[in-house]
């Protein structure tokens, strides 16, 4: 996925400013920078939940995403991990997870969800290790447990291309490590594309292959993560060097 000359203004403010970056596919990409730099925007913009003001961003097999057909070939491919989960605290675990297959079945449907559809939620809910709480109401889980039936929502839909949008911030640390470790299986076994954001930058510079930085909306560092030494943290997030 290439991204080109991407700026997304809301409310009159310029929240992504000409970026340009691309997105390798089976590797591990952390997007990082201080708070408000425009992280979470440039994931919903390039997980199609977000039209930009302009710029393009093209994938390697569909061309330019241009129009609401290639979006829509483009989303089934892919997974989101919502910052704040985004869940309905009422309905079961499962119901959550199972949400993320909607657009597998036909919007109307009032069947029940098919055995394979389940069988997949149920999967998910395993490598979370939440199988035992499938059918708990999700409100009574705790708020990293929430997380983690955020990421099987996402995992259930095995997409080729994983947003993950601060997916650790609730979970603590081995949790945090193991979860990187099932991503980074994913890129080398099934060829996953992963797109992380987050604020743990040791976390970022030990799986991720490659590193974007973002401040006020502009690309400060792209590259390697080996190259993203203390000097170039400093830079994405205080801008006091001359890097
Ligand atoms: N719906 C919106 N309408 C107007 N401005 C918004 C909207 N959503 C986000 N913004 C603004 O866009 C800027 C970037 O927000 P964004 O959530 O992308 O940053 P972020 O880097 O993900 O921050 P954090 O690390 O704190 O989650 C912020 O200044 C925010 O106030």
């Amino acid at each position: 996925m290439t991204v080109t000359d991407l700026s997304l203004e809301r409310n009159g403010r310029l929240i992504l400013d000409k970026a340009r970056l691309s997105i390798d596919q089976g590797q591990i990409t952390a997007i990082v920078g201080p708070s408000g730099a425009g992280k979470s925007s440039l994931i919903h913009v390039l997980n199609g939940s977000i039209t930009p003001t302009s710029g393009v961003i093209h994938a390697t097999d569909l061309g330019p995403l241009s129009s609401p057909t290639t979006w829509e070939r483009m989303r089934k491919r892919t997974g989101t991990i919502f910052q704040g989960n985004a869940l309905i605290g009422r309905l079961p675990a499962l119901d959550n997870v199972l949400s993320g297959l909607v657009d597998t079945r036909h919007p109307l449907s009032l069947l029940p969800w098919s055995r394979v559809a389940r069988a997949r939620a149920m999967d998910a809910l395993r490598q979370v290790d939440l199988l035992d709480r499938a059918f708990e109401r999700t409100e009574n889980l705790s708020g990293g447990e929430q997380q983690r039936v955020g990421i099987a929502r996402a995992l259930a839909r095995q997409p080729r291309l994983l947003f993950a949008d601060e997916p650790f911030s609730a979970l603590d640390r081995p949790l945090a490590m193991r979860f990187c470790e099932l991503f980074a299986a994913s890129t080398r076994e099934t060829g996953r594309t992963v797109v992380l954001v987050t604020h743990q930058l040791d976390l970022a510079r030990a799986f991720a292959d490659r590193v974007i930085g973002l401040r006020s909306g502009r690309i400060a560092f792209d590259g390697p993560t080996t190259l993203f030494d203390k000097e170039a943290e400093r830079y994405v997030f205080s801008g006091n060097s001359n890097l």
